[in-house]
């Protein structure tokens, strides 16, 4: 994968910089800023002009090569977890540990929308690359890309298989902030079926919509829109996907934050997963060569 813009050709408003002693791509322009760590292609943080940050990151997080950063959008693949067959390492696969190279970057003065039918203003798009990173030799390689305005962030991930067929889980395992948890209500969920991962993957139907009041780690059979629903930020947080078959809902409540070194003891109150997936039993399957894109939008809207 070639890097086709350096990082003295980006686009004003957008740096390559040291956080955390790694690099990272900072979005600084009047609609909003972000940024976004080469280690996983990580986003950590995308404040829209007069908002709180809408993902939530760990101040407990580590960051280095080859660590999982605790929060923002890690993206993950080939496998989700411990993998289909429950026993593969590292959790989560080995996109949201590489370090992935910058493709380019580019700033948009209103763009029009291919999906959602509308014109946006002022956006950066940034795409990451990632080849030679896959284990297995079989040449798996990725990319990903941001787009990010005021009204919108668009995440796109892109897997595609290598020299091997490739039975590809992947997610954009998202930490979406929110004032409190438990006050927390959702759109988009109701009624569905579930594996409930606390209960040994055990398929299970949702009576109405969930509520968070104790751990929850659920693979829900649903690939239409969410919408977290947040009384204390006084927000909406609208979670759009496409070509997924699964949604995530995941919060470790006090008993899983606890076992958890990179994240403060109570901050389990300050986030919700919701994860565009296709995972478990919603993989997909690649012939050599072919790719599979992810995509989710994120949009914010207050009553
Ligand atoms: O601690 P990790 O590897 O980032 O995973 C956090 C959680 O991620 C969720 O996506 C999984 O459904 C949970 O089972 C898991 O505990």
């Amino acid at each position: 994968m070639s890097t086709t813009t350096r990082p003295d050709d980006l686009p004003q408003g957008v740096s390559l910089e040291d956080l955390h002693g790694t690099p990272a791509l900072v979005v600084d322009i009047p609609a909003c800023s972000a940024v976004i760590h080469l280690d996983g292609a990580h986003l950590t943080s995308w404040v829209p002009e007069g908002e709180d940050d809408v993902v939530w990151t760990s101040p407990d997080a580590v960051y280095a090569e080859g660590e999982a950063i605790r929060g923002g959008i890690p993206l993950i693949g080939p496998w989700f977890g411990p993998g289909r067959d429950g026993r593969t390492s590292p959790a989560h696969g080995w996109l949201r540990t590489a370090r992935w190279e910058l493709v380019s970057g580019e700033h948009f003065h209103g763009w029009a929308d291919e999906d959602a039918d509308v014109v946006h203003s002022d956006s950066v798009a940034i795409t990451l690359g990632l080849e030679g990173a896959d284990p297995s030799g079989s040449g798996i390689t990725a990319q990903a890309q941001f787009v990010i305005g005021a009204d919108h962030l668009q995440v796109h991930l892109e897997v595609t298989a290598g020299s091997e067929g490739l039975e590809l889980e992947s997610a954009l395992h998202t930490y979406l902030s929110v004032g409190d948890v438990t006050a927390t209500r959702f759109t988009g969920l109701a009624d569905s079926r579930y594996l409930d991962n606390l209960r040994d993957l055990a398929p299970t139907e949702q009576q109405g919509e969930p509520v968070i009041d104790g751990p929850v780690d659920r693979v829900y059979e649903v690939a239409s829109p969410v919408t977290v629903h947040d009384p204390v930020l006084e927000r909406d947080i609208v979670v759009t996907p496409h070509g997924s078959s699964r949604t995530v809902l995941w919060n470790p409540w006090s008993d899983g934050a606890a076992h958890m070194d990179d994240m403060p003891l109570d901050a389990w109150r300050q986030f919700v997963c919701v994860e565009t997936a296709v995972n478990k039993d919603g993989f997909v399957s690649l012939a050599p060569g072919e790719t599979h894109c992810l995509k989710a939008r994120y949009e914010i809207s207050r009553a």
